[in-house]
């Protein structure tokens, strides 16, 4: 009680405990899977491991091994699988890219950076420009009153 681990212990039986035994893979460690003995893809955010799944693919296994150690995401998505091809990908599962799934929904959530830093980059220069030009009539001016 009151010991923190307790806390994980508890919050892993209860559904959600299933995610945190996911195996996430670099995908420098996905590109070393591209021969055809150990073949293995990205598909968003997801390593599978399709060695076996190699001559069983219905669209042949040249494009499996152009794809090999990559992330096939545009590729799988270009050929517009089926549901039931959708359905296999599950068996072949081992693991996830940990920044595959979750960077592209971080940039899919977040607002476009640049409007505001290009009008930042722009805006206070102009506006110190504008400022100084005041500053300059304003002394000059006021100098060839004095004289
Ligand atoms: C583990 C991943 C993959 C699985 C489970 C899979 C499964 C399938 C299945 C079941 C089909 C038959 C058609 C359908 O049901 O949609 C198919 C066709 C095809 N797949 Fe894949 N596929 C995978 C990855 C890829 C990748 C990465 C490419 C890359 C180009 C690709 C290219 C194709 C092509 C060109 C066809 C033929 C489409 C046609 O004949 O109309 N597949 N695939």
């Amino acid at each position: 009680i009151g010991d923190p681990m307790a806390t994980v212990e508890a919050s892993g039986s209860d559904g959600q405990g299933v995610e945190t035994s996911v195996t996430y893979y670099r995908l420098e460690e996905v590109a070393k899977r591209n021969s055809p003995k150990e073949l293995w893809l990205v598909i968003h955010g997801r390593v599978y491991d399709v060695t076996r799944f190699m001559n069983e693919h219905p669209g042949g296994e040249e494009v499996l091994m152009e794809q090999a150690g990559r992330d096939a995401t545009e590729s799988f998505e270009d050929v517009g699988h089926s549901s039931d091809a959708r359905e296999m990908l599950k068996q072949y599962y081992i693991g996830d890219h940990p920044f595959g799934l979750e960077c592209s929904r971080l940039i899919a959530s977040s607002p476009p950076p640049y409007p505001f830093s290009y009008w930042s980059y722009w805006i206070f220069p102009i506006l110190g420009a504008i400022l100084l030009g005041f500053l300059y009539r304003y002394y000059t001016a006021a100098e060839s009153k004095s004289s």
